[in-house]
């Protein structure tokens, strides 16, 4: 049983500077393009010279939502720096501000969270929108869900109504929460009554971090321990951040457990760069000649490096230098360098460990030589698109050989793309994604509905256009 705590967390030491698979072997790991902006948001990409420097990358999105609802909750001040200023983050503190929590304007040099303690919150005055973020919806369900007598209610923009709610209502019903929403109380808009709740042990069918933290975050506010097991272990923030503000948190083999009720104290976090917006540029410098880039102070979360592990089996040149531990999550800078890329096969319990990346590694197999499969990713069909049937559509397009299947993609890499007009579907990730496959294609790429990126990374574009200098 690992029972959360800093120390817990302690590194060994080790070397300045090895790859990523001497650094995992080690054991450490157990704990030029010119771009237009039309006014309408679609922007163009030719392939230029390699990508030269340093990025400091988009502080992590999921830490950050966390960093603003522990804070929001907490009695105190809650302090947070490097908090990401996407629009994902914005939806949470728009949210907590709406229910009384007092946050100022989100800055990465800094971030002030007043707390309302626990089990204070204001009802708020209006419909709670969510924008596009899966994230806030379902984990302030559990959160609100279990506020005595506070009535709100829940939506967000047309991909975020469209995706499944039950997956969190279900848990939080079984502990006595009231929900209700459309399609049979599965999908926003939602409505809620807080109720007390009682603790559950939860097996959930699905590994998602965002119905673990869902169903802890409730628990908070129980009498007793709450935990929940899933079939395969999701990123598991909730517990860090839960133990960093002084909840008691258990974890063994794949059950997290936390014991109410709880007061949390406001502390004060910084938070690293998000390996999900990291992996862009490593993907971009292994498949783009001549390139190589130094990503700063990324976060290297056992549960998130999923990445690393499948670009080290497909031969790309990612050295990690200076392994470190900051605000309770292990961080390192990583040095990643253009190389020739193998086809790998995908599945299984990695997916979890890199669920987000699947449309940028998708990217990579098409630069790679063979056939990359990746299956068991059935869960990329309820995302901000349906990542599986818009990366196959659009990579298509760009002349790439890929094949949909049920539960992932089949991808016949090194054949040349060509320059075409790609669409991000309102996707930040697909945005993102078919950018850096145009850096790579022939000709010119006209990507409609790209400004999304600012959903998790609002720099993207400038930074691409940085890197290969050209600002
Ligand atoms: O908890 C989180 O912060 C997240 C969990 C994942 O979703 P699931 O919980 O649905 O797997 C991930 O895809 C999402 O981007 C962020
Ligand atoms: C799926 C994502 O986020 P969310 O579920 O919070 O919308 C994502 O960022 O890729």
């Amino acid at each position: 049983m690992a029972l959360y705590g800093t120390r817990a967390l302690l590194y060994q030491a080790i070397p300045e500077r090895q790859s990523w698979t001497s650094f995992r072997k080690a054991g450490v790991q157990s704990c030029p393009a010119s771009m237009g902006n039309k006014m309408d948001g679609s922007y163009t990409i030719s392939p230029g010279s390699g990508l030269r420097g340093k990025i400091t990358v988009a502080g992590d999105k999921s830490i950050s939502h966390r960093a603003l609802m522990l804070g929001g909750l907490a009695a105190g001040q809650t302090r947070i720096e490097g908090l990401l200023p996407g629009e994902d983050p914005q939806s949470t503190a728009h949210c907590l501000r709406a229910l009384g929590a007092e946050v100022s304007e989100i800055k990465e040099s800094g971030v002030r969270v007043q707390g309302t303690a626990s089990g204070s919150f204001c009802e708020p005055q209006q419909v709670l929108d969510m924008g596009n973020s899966g994230t806030t919806m379902r984990l302030m369900l559990g959160i609100l869900a279990a506020q005595p007598g506070l009535f709100c209610a829940l939506t967000g923009d047309a991909s975020l109504r469209s995706r499944p709610m039950q997956r969190v209502a279900a848990p939080l019903r079984q502990m006595g929460a009231l929900i209700w929403g459309r399609e049979g109380g599965s999908k926003a808009p939602l409505a809620l009554v807080g109720q007390p709740l009682q603790p559950i042990h939860y097996a959930s069918p699905v590994a998602s971090a965002q119905v673990k933290s869902a169903v802890l975050l409730a628990g908070l506010f129980c009498e007793g321990w709450t935990s929940v097991t899933e079939p395969v272990r999701s990123r598991d923030h909730t517990e860090r951040m839960l133990a960093a503000f002084g909840a008691e948190v258990q974890v063994e083999g794949t059950t997290a457990s936390v014991r109410g009720p709880v007061r949390l104290s406001g502390q004060s976090l910084r938070v690293p760069g998000d390996i999900s917006s990291a992996a862009f540029w490593l993907v971009a410098a292994s498949i783009v000649p001549d390139s190589e880039l130094l990503l700063l102070n990324v976060g290297i979360n056992p549960t998130r490096t999923g990445i690393l592990d499948v670009l080290a089996e497909m031969g790309a040149d990612i050295a990690i230098e200076d392994a470190r531990l900051s605000g309770g999550e292990p961080v390192a800078d990583l040095r990643v360098r253009t190389a020739a890329l193998q086809a790998c096969t995908i599945g299984g319990e990695l997916i979890p460990r890199l669920i987000d990346e699947i449309p940028i590694l998708a990217v990579a197999a098409c630069c790679a030589a063979g056939r990359t499969v990746i299956r068991d990713a059935a869960e990329l069909r309820v995302k901000e698109s349906d990542r599986l049937t818009t990366m196959a559509r659009e990579l298509r397009r760009l002349g790439a050989r890929i094949e949909e299947q049920p539960d992932g993609l089949t991808i016949e890499g090194g054949h040349p793309l060509q320059g075409a007009d790609v669409e991000s579907h309102g996707d930040h990730r697909v945005a993102m994604s078919l950018a850096i496959a145009a850096l790579v294609a022939q000709g010119r790429t006209q990507l409609a509905d790209g400004q999304c990126a600012a959903v998790s990374y609002p720099r993207f574009w400038e930074e691409l256009e940085r890197l290969q200098g050209r600002e």
